[in-house]
C-alpha cells in the first residue's frame, strides 16, 4: 500500500475517534424551562388534535428540547437522560410520527425496542394515540403467535413471469422486545431493516446491559444501509461533514492543504439511534460501542447536583424496623397514605388512594397479597390488594392495570416487572416493602409516582440489618439530603396489631394447606409413575390408594 494511502487511513481512524470522543461529550442540558405551547414548536394541527384528545395542551421540558431537535435535524444520534415520568415517550413519538406522516411508500422505518412485553403494549398505545387519523401502521412483536405476526408485518407476491417473490412491508413502525425482533430477522422471509430510519432504545441502560452484543449487532447488521459521509479537515483542523461527494465549498482550510489530504470517508449506517432512560450510564466508552454518529447527550439540568434524575415533586422517606415488624409497618404506611388522600380536597370523585408496593420476589408478592387480603380494611378504608408479577399472564396483567386505574384495586403488590417505564395513572405512593437491590432500581421503582409534574410519595421499609446498605445506596444515588427518616413509634402501630395477627394466622393456615396439597400431589405423581411398572393385581391396590388420597384431598378446600 503506497505511503500516501497509509497516511490517509491513519488520519481516518484518528478523525473518527476524535469525532466520537468529541461528540460523545457534546452535552446539552434539558433546561426545565416553562412548558411551551404545542403550536410554538411547530407541531402540525392533526398532531395537536391527537394530543388535545388525550388532555395534553402543552409540552413538558424534555419534550420542548427533544421534539424540535429531532424534527429539524438529521444525522445526530441522541441520548436522553431525564427523570422518570418526564414524558420521554412522547419526546420521540411526536417527531418520528411527524416525519413519517409524508411518507409515500409504506416501509418499516421505525423500530422501538423496550425491555418488557407490558411496555410494548404501553408504547404501542402511545404511538397509536398520535398516528390516529393517518395511514401509518404501528405493530407490536412478542404479544401474539409468531406465525400471526409474520402475516401482519410482511406480504409476499409471487411474480410468475420471472418466477420470483417480492415482499412488501405492511407496517411503518414496530414496537418490540429484542428477542422477538431477532427471531423475525432470522426467520421471516422479506422482513428486513434496510429502510430503517429510526432505532429507538427505551430504558437503554437496562437493554444495553442485557445480552448487549447479541441483539444490537444483529439489528445494526440488518440495517446497515451504508452511505458514504465525507469528512474534510481544514488547515486549522476544523472539521466539516457532508453527505455529497467531496466539494470544494466545505468549510475549513485553504485549498493547498486540501491538495495533501483530500478527504476522509467512512461508511456508516444512517439509522438514527435514540437512547433514553432515567438512569442512563453517561459512559462514552460504553455508549460509543453503539457506534453512535455525532451523538448528542441531552440530560436533565438537575443531574449535575444528583447522580440520578428523580422528579422534584417526589417526597421520599424510609422506616427502619425489625424484619418481623415489616408487615405491621406496611399496614401503618398504607393507613397514612389513605388518611392523607382523604384529607386532600382535590378531586372528590376520585379520593381513592392508589398504592404500588414493590417486593424483591414473586413469593413475597404472593404472601403479602394473601396477608393484605385478610386484613380487610385500614383506618376505615377497604383494602383491595392484588398481585402483579410474571407469574400472571400478560392478559390478566393488563386487566389488573385497568382495575387499578379505575380504583377497583387500591394496592398493587408487584415484583420489578412493573419497575421500569410502566405508566400507571394517578399513583399516589410507591412503597418498597423490600429495599431495592440497586440505586438504579430504586429510581425506577419510585418513578412510578410523581409523574408528569404530579405530586407523589415514596416509602422504603428497611429491616435493621439492611439499613446501612440502604443508606449507602441512597448516598451513592445522591438522594440522602432528599430522604426523610420516619421513626418507628410502637403506639402508632398498636391499633393494627389485632387485625394483623388475625390475618397472619389465616395466611399461615392457607400456606400450611398448600404445603400439604403439594405433598399429596407429589405422592400421587410418584404413585402414578410407579403404577406403570407393576403387574395387574397390584394396580387394583394402587387405584384403591389413589381413591383414598383423592378423598383426603377433597377434605382440604383450595383457596
Ligand atoms: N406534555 C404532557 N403533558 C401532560 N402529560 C404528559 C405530557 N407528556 C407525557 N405526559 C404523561 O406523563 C406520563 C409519563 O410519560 P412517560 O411514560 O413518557 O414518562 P417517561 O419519562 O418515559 O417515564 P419512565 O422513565 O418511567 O419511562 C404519562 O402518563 C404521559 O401520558
Amino acid at each position: 500500500m503506497d505511503k500516501r494511502l497509509i497516511n490517509f487511513w491513519v488520519i481516518g481512524y484518528y478523525v473518527q475517534d476524535l469525532l466520537l470522543s468529541l461528540d460523545s461529550i457534546m452535552v446539552s442540558r434539558i433546561e426545565m424551562m416553562d412548558s411551551q405551547s404545542l403550536e410554538s414548536i411547530g407541531l402540525p394541527d392533526w398532531i395537536i388534535k391527537n394530543l388535545n384528545d388525550q388532555g395534553i395542551v402543552e409540552l413538558l421540558a424534555v419534550q420542548n428540547e427533544i421534539v424540535p431537535f429531532i424534527a429539524r435535524t438529521e444525522g445526530h444520534d441522541i441520548c436522553v437522560c431525564a427523570p422518570t415520568g418526564s414524558g420521554k415517550t412522547l419526546a420521540y413519538v411526536l417527531p418520528i410520527v411527524q416525519k413519517l406522516y409524508n411518507r409515500v411508500v409504506r416501509r418499516l422505518r421505525v423500530i422501538c425496542i423496550v425491555p418488557t412485553h407490558d411496555l410494548v403494549t404501553q408504547t404501542e398505545a402511545t404511538f397509536k394515540s398520535i398516528t390516529k387519523g393517518t395511514d401509518l401502521v404501528v405493530e407490536t412483536l412478542g404479544l401474539r403467535s409468531f406465525a400471526l405476526e409474520q402475516s401482519l408485518i410482511v406480504s409476499s407476491h409471487f411474480n410468475d413471469e420471472n418466477n420470483s417473490v417480492t415482499y412488501q412491508s405492511l407496517v411503518d413502525i414496530i414496537v418490540c422486545t429484542p428477542g422477538r425482533l431477532v427471531e423475525h430477522l432470522n426467520e421471516t422471509p422479506g422482513f428486513d431493516l434496510q429502510h430503517l430510519t429510526y432505532l429507538v432504545i427505551d430504558e437503554a441502560d437496562r437493554l444495553l446491559r442485557e445480552s448487549f452484543q447479541y441483539w444490537l449487532e444483529k439489528v445494526m447488521d440488518s440495517s446497515s444501509v451504508s452511505k458514504e459521509r465525507l469528512i474534510s479537515i481544514g488547515s486549522r483542523g476544523d472539521i466539516s461533514i457532508s453527505d455529497s461527494k467531496y466539494n470544494n465549498t466545505s468549510s475549513g482550510g485553504s485549498s493547498n492543504f486540501r491538495s495533501h489530504i483530500d478527504h476522509l470517508s467512512f461508511k456508516e449506517s444512517r439509522v438514527i439511534k435514540l437512547l433514553l432512560s432515567a438512569t442512563m450510564s453517561y459512559n462514552p466508552e460504553k455508549i460509543s460501542l453503539l457506534k453512535l454518529n455525532a451523538p448528542l447527550y441531552f440530560q436533565s439540568n438537575k443531574i449535575s447536583e444528583l447522580k440520578y434524575t428523580i422528579p422534584d415533586t417526589l417526597k421520599e422517606s424510609y422506616i427502619a424496623c425489625h424484619s418481623d415488624q415489616k408487615p405491621l409497618a406496611l399496614i401503618s404506611v398504607i393507613g397514612n397514605i389513605f388518611k392523607s388522600k382523604q384529607q386532600q380536597q382535590t378531586d372528590q370523585n376520585d379520593n381513592i388512594a392508589r398504592i404500588i408496593c414493590f417486593t424483591n420476589s414473586i413469593d413475597i408478592t404472593q404472601r403479602l397479597n394473601t396477608l393484605l387480603g385478610f386484613i380487610g380494611e385500614v383506618d376505615g378504608v377497604k383494602l383491595k390488594p392484588a398481585q402483579y408479577s410474571s407469574s400472571i399472564n400478560s392478559i390478566e396483567r393488563s386487566n389488573l392495570l385497568k382495575l387499578f386505574a379505575n380504583g377497583d384495586i387500591n394496592v398493587l403488590i408487584c415484583s420489578d416487572i412493573l419497575a421500569r417505564g410502566m405508566d400507571l395513572p394517578n399513583v399516589d405512593a410507591v412503597i418498597n416493602y423490600n429495599a431495592p437491590p440497586s440505586a438504579v432500581l430504586y429510581v425506577h421503582r419510585v418513578g412510578r409516582t410523581a409523574r408528569a409534574g404530579r405530586k407523589g410519595s415514596a416509602y422504603t421499609i428497611v429491616a435493621r440489618e439492611e439499613k446501612s446498605y440502604f443508606t449507602n445506596m441512597i448516598k451513592k444515588a445522591g438522594r440522602t439530603q432528599k430522604m426523610d427518616k420516619l421513626t418507628w413509634k410502637k403506639e402508632q402501630y398498636q391499633k393494627y396489631t389485632k387485625s394483623y395477627k388475625n390475618a397472619l394466622s389465616q395466611t399461615r393456615t392457607i400456606y400450611a394447606k398448600r404445603k400439604a396439597n403439594q405433598k399429596l400431589f407429589k405422592s400421587i405423581n410418584n404413585l402414578s409413575q410407579s403404577s406403570a411398572l407393576t403387574t395387574e393385581d397390584n394396580q387394583s391396590i394402587i387405584v384403591q390408594d389413589l381413591t383414598e388420597i383423592n378423598k383426603k384431598r377433597l377434605l382440604i378446600n383450595f383457596e
